[in-house]
C-alpha cells in the first residue's frame, strides 16, 4: 500500500494514471450485504460499480435532481431553527453535534426513501438510524482479519473471533430498515398519500428498474437499489453534520471569526427576516470562506477512496507496481506547512483572494476527492451545509456553556476512522438575535 500525503503526489496520481476502484467486494458485510452479490469477482464488482455510478451522478445527483430538493431542505433546515430557538428561551446549552446528525438523517431519509421523521408511522427511530450509520462506519473503517489474510486463513480467523458478526449484524439491520421502504414504496399507488414533493429516491430507482428492456446491457434488481440506499446512506448522512460540527466549533473558538461572519451576514440579508433560503446563499461570501477553510483543516473523510494501480506506474519519482492500493490522506495534505501558512490556524481569509476551491481541481484541498470517483453528492452536501450554518449564524448568538471562560477551551480531539467526527458533543447555548 502506498500512501499519498502531499498535493503534489496527489495531483500527478488523480490526473496522470488511471487508477482502479478498490472497493471490497468480497468482504462479506461490505460486498454481499451492501451491494447484493454474494460471490462476485473484482472484474464484475468494477463493472457494476461503474454502471451504477454512471446512473447515479446522471439520474439522481444531477443539479437538477438537487435543486428539486431543496423544498425539503429548508423545512428541515426550518424544524432545526425552531428547535434551537426553544433551547435559547430556556438559555440551555444545545447538543450541536446531535442537532447537525438530526438534520442530516432527516434531509437523507426524506431525499431518499420519501420518509418523513415529523410525520408518525416511520418504522424506525431516527436515533437508531443515526447509530446505525456511526457503527456501521466504524465497522467499515477497522479490518477484518480477512482484509490482512485474504482466503482461508483469514476466513477461518474472524469465524472463530466473531470479525464479520458485528459489522453482519449492522449491516442486516439497515438491509431490513431499506426491505421494508421498498415495500412501501411497491404498495398499490392508490393506498398511498398524494403529496406534492418531488420523487425520492428509491421511487426514481424502482420506476428505472420497470423499464429497464430485456435487451438492456446493464440490468440492476432490488439489492442493487439497497446497495445504492447504503452508499448514500453512509456516505451522506455523517460526513455533512461532521462538517458543521467542525466549522461551529472552529467559530466558537474563534470569536473574530464568528463576528465578522455574523455582522456580514445579518448586514447583507437585513434584520427581522423571517426566514433564510438558498437564494440569500450566493449574497454572503466570508461564509463560503469559512466552510472551504474548515475543509481544510477537518476534511470529514480524512482519507479518499483507495484506488488501485492498474499497471506499473511512476509517482514522483518512485516506481509502484501493478495492483498497488494508493490512499490518499487530504486531511494530512491540508496542514502540510509546505503548502499552508500557519497551518494548523483557523483563519478563512487565506482563501480570499484565491481561486483554491474543493471541487476537486485543486490537489491542495480535496475533501469531496477528485476524479472518477468524486463525490457524488456534493452538490447536495454542499446546500444542506452552506444553508444550515447560514440559519444557525442568522437566527443565534452563541455563547460558551457554564465553566468554560474562552472559545479556546473548547477540545478539538478527533475520533473515528473512516470518518473523522468531534470526539466529544459540541455544546454551545444558543442566544436568540431577533
Ligand atoms: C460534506 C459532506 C460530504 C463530504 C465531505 C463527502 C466526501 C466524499 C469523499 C471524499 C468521497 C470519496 C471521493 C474520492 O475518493 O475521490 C465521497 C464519495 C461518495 N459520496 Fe460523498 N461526501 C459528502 C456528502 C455526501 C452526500 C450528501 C451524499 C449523498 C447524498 C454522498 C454520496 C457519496 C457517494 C455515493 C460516494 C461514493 C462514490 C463512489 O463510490 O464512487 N456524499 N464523498
Amino acid at each position: 500500500m502506498v500512501v499519498i500525503s502531499s498535493s503534489e503526489a496527489a495531483g500527478e496520481v488523480l490526473k496522470t494514471h488511471d487508477l482502479g476502484c478498490c472497493n471490497r467486494p468480497n468482504t462479506v458485510g461490505t460486498g454481499k450485504l451492501s451491494y447484493g452479490f454474494k460471490d462476485i469477482s473484482f472484474a464484475q464488482y468494477g463493472e457494476y460499480w461503474r454502471e451504477m455510478r454512471k446512473l447515479a451522478v446522471i439520474e439522481l445527483f444531477s443539479l437538477k435532481k438537487v435543486q428539486s430538493f431543496k423544498s425539503i431542505r429548508e423545512e428541515e433546515v426550518g424544524f432545526m431553527v425552531k428547535k434551537v430557538s426553544e433551547s435559547a428561551l430556556n438559555q440551555s446549552p444545545v447538543d450541536l453535534s446531535k442537532t447537525f446528525f438530526s438534520l442530516t438523517a432527516s434531509i437523507i431519509c426524506r431525499v431518499a426513501l420519501g420518509q418523513n421523521f415529523n410525520e408518525s408511522g416511520f418504522v424506525i427511530e431516527q436515533e437508531r438510524i443515526e447509530e446505525l450509520v456511526s457503527e456501521a462506519l466504524l465497522a467499515l473503517g477497522s479490518f477484518t482479519c480477512s482484509d490482512l489474510f485474504p482466503g482461508g486463513l483469514g476466513r477461518f480467523l474472524d469465524w472463530l473471533f466473531g470479525g464479520h458478526k458485528r459489522i453482519n449484524k449492522v449491516f442486516e439491520e439497515l438491509d431490513a430498515f431499506y426491505q421494508h421502504v421498498i415495500d412501501d414504496h411497491l404498495k398499490p399507488k392508490v393506498a398511498k398519500k398524494v403529496v406534492d414533493s418531488p420523487a425520492d429516491i428509491v421511487a426514481l430507482l424502482l420506476d428505472m428498474m420497470d423499464k429497464q428492456g430485456t435487451k438492456d446491457y446493464f440490468k440492476f434488481n432490488i439489492d442493487n437499489i439497497k446497495g445504492v440506499l447504503m452508499d448514500i446512506f453512509l456516505a451522506g448522512v455523517d460526513t455533512g453534520a461532521i462538517a458543521m460540527i467542525w466549522a461551529m466549533t472552529e467559530l466558537a473558538r474563534n470569536p473574530r471569526v464568528m463576528k465578522k461572519a455574523q455582522e456580514e451576514i445579518r448586514t447583507t440579508l437585513g434584520l427581522k427576516r423571517e426566514r433564510i433560503t438558498e437564494e440569500d446563499i450566493d449574497k454572503v461570501d466570508y461564509l463560503k470562506l469559512i466552510i472551504k477553510e474548515t475543509f481544510r483543516l477537518h476534511p470529514p473523510l480524512p482519507f479518499l477512496l483507495p484506488r488501485e494501480t492498474m499497471s506499473h506506474v511512476k509517482i514522483q519519482g518512485y516506481d509502484i507496481p501493478p495492483k498497488t492500493q494508493i490512499q490518499l490522506n487530504v486531511w494530512t495534505i491540508g496542514r502540510d506547512p509546505e503548502r499552508w501558512t500557519d497551518p494548523e490556524d483557523f483563519i478563512p481569509e487565506r482563501f480570499a483572494n484565491s481561486s483554491v476551491d474543493f471541487r476537486g481541481q485543486h490537489f491542495e484541498l480535496l475533501p469531496f476527492g477528485s476524479g472518477r470517483r468524486i463525490c457524488p453528492g456534493m452538490p447536495m452536501a454542499i446546500g444542506t451545509v452552506e444553508l444550515g450554518l447560514l440559519n444557525l449564524l442568522y437566527f443565534f448568538d452563541w455563547r460558551l456553556p457554564q465553566g468554560m471562560i474562552k472559545g479556546e477551551d473548547i477540545d478539538i480531539e478527533e475520533a473515528g476512522n473512516l470518518t473523522i467526527v468531534k470526539k466529544q458533543p459540541l455544546q454551545l447555548v444558543p442566544v436568540q438575535y431577533h
